[in-house]
């Protein structure tokens, strides 16, 4: 006989689970829409009362999750035959941080994300010569242009005082309050629940050995740069250690160098393109470096921009309220409504960018037609190796040559080389850093990082990977990994790393796919 557990016996029938599964689906379609709404509101015009709804809404959708989870564990799902009606409800039951029974770790789990993000987005950093400069475009453009050590220096500094250091205590708090919620849905901490959605018990290892295996190139470039850039600073400013400073990359946070091009050409004789004056000659507006990205993606078959897009975006910076300018890419699980939300600014960074964001939303169209509880990628890195391999093919010599930014594709090796160099100090410069955030913030979350060493750790971290040091001296008074957007907007990193691995991956499969015989940087 069938065995009775207790007063309940789990629903063996998957045609009820069916049924279960696609009222769920039906369900949240509004539910997810009205959420993601209230959190662009917030987003978009970061005011305490939009700050507010926002956090009410997730307190309402976390309800909305323990009760279909408490719901989906009626049914005997782990022995279903049909391994999508499993994975949905997988999906359903793994609810996160909502499982707790204490809302108030939940209300201070939105309230701070949202309280250190707002931080992040209103710091600004006053200079006598600029005035009172924020993130974007201000810092942004003097980190990128200015070739002065003291000039980049006070704006390095001033940018880690007006964010990071305001974020310690709160930081300390969100992590409490992360780690004790989401013991209920049965993970030992934050980082924990983080890496399960990789679906694999080596993932830590897996990419730590990715990273061994790519750190010598890295060691390579690393070494190329210090040398030109002692050139350019004078020998005297570098530490005996080897390491580089970490405000001359042309980066607020050294995670990629290319800004910094022009003092590292290889071959200055031979061709190599400076994207930003040319798209300034072009008189290049905004609106444009979208219709640019847009044409590539339908070129290789994908769908244009929904009329909601154009409509419901924010491309650039509002003059009359404080927004998150971070750049990200928004699905609001209507199958229609898509956004971008960009402090969009005329220049070669920002047109990859755009790229990137753009490669995001084309994602969301391929798969809106899936069931919400599908809407996702494969796994994050998978996501974001979608949203940068079409940029792969974008920043090409050759796509160069057909949007007008290139005059004439060079065929000869020195120009390739500076080509090659140039995509090297984004996508191998970036291996470390893409590398060291989450190992920061998963030793955090394990208890092995805390207040008293939170930035001891970050710079044991980044002379470790990266090879740098800070400029200048660094305490516990100071919060450095807060200077970075993923910390208070608490986007896990290491899909990034994983991206930057998978793309090249995919990149060359796509040109063998294509009957490409070229070089592959072709
Ligand atoms: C500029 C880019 N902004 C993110 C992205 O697009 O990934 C934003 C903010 C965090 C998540 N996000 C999204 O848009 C998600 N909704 C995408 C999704 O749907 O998963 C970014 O942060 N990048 C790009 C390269 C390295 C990194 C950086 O700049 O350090
Ligand atoms: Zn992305």
């Amino acid at each position: 006989g069938v065995l009775f557990r207790g007063a309940l016996t789990q629903i063996s029938d998957e045609n009820l689970g069916w049924n279960f599964v696609n009222e769920y689906n039906n369900k949240v379609g509004s539910l997810w829409n009205e959420n993601v709404k209230k959190s662009w509101n917030y987003y978009t015009n970061l005011t305490d009362y939009n700050l507010e709804v926002m956090t009410n809404s997730t307190l309402q959708m976390a309800e909305f999750d323990k009760e279909a989870a408490k719901n989906a564990s009626t049914f005997a799902h782990d022995g279903f035959g049909n391994a999508t009606l499993k994975r949905l409800f997988k999906k359903i039951v793994n609810i996160g941080f909502a499982a707790t029974n204490d809302s108030e770790q939940l209300k201070a789990i939105s309230n701070l994300e949202a309280d250190l993000t707002g931080i992040y987005s209103k710091g600004k950093v006053c200079l006598e010569s600029k005035g009172c400069l924020q993130l974007e475009p201000g810092l942004t453009d003097i980190i990128t242009n200015s070739r002065s050590y003291e000039e980049l220096l006070a704006v390095w500094k001033g940018w880690r005082d007006a964010s990071g250091k305001l974020m310690r205590t709160k930081y300390t708090d969100f992590v409490k309050a992360m780690n004790a919620a989401i013991k209920f849905s049965g993970f030992n901490d934050t980082g924990e629940y983080w890496r399960s959605w990789y679906e694999t018990p080596t993932f830590e290892q897996d990419v730590r050995t990715l990273f061994e295996e790519l750190e010598p190139l890295y060691v390579e470039l690393h070494a190329y740069v210090r040398k030109r850039l002692k050139e350019k600073y004078g020998k005297d400013m570098f530490p005996e250690t080897g390491h580089i400073p970490a405000h001359l990359f042309g980066n607020m946070w050294a995670q990629q160098w290319s800004n910094i091009y022009d003092l590292l050409v290889p071959f200055p004789g031979a061709s190599s393109v400076d994207i930003t004056a040319k798209m300034k000659e072009q008189n290049y507006n905004v609106t444009h470096m979208y219709r640019v990205a847009e044409d590539f993606f339908m070129s290789i078959g994908m769908e244009k921009m929904t009329d909601a897009f154009w409509q419901n975006s924010m491309l650039v910076k509002p003059t009359d309220r404080d927004v998150v300018c971070h750049a990200s890419a928004w699905d609001f699980y209507d199958e229609n409504d898509f956004r971008i939300k960009q402090c969009t600014s005329v220049t070669e960074d920002q047109l990859l960018t755009v790229h990137h964001e753009m490669g995001h939303i084309v994602y969301f169209q391929n798969y809106r037609h899936q069931p919400r509880l599908f809407r996702g990628g494969a796994n994050p890195g998978f996501h974001e190796g979608m949203a940068d391999i079409v940029s792969l093919s974008f920043q090409t010599p050759e796509h160069m040559k057909v949007i007008g930014l290139l005059d004439e594709v060079p065929q000869d090796s020195d120009s390739d080389i500076n080509f090659l160099l140039k995509m090297a100090l984004d996508k191998v410069a970036f291996l470390p850093f893409g590398y060291l955030i989450d190992q920061w913030r998963w030793s955090v979350f394990r208890g092995d990082t805390n207040s008293s060493n939170y930035n001891q750790h970050w710079w044991d971290l980044r002379c470790r990977f990266q090879g740098i040091s800070s400029p200048v001296k660094r305490t516990e008074e100071d919060f450095d990994p807060g200077a970075k957007y993923h910390i208070p907007g608490n986007t896990p990193y290491i899909r990034y790393f994983v991206s930057f691995v998978v793309q090249f991956q995919w990149h060359e499969a796509l040109c063998r796919e294509a009957g490409n015989t070229r070089p592959l940087h072709r």
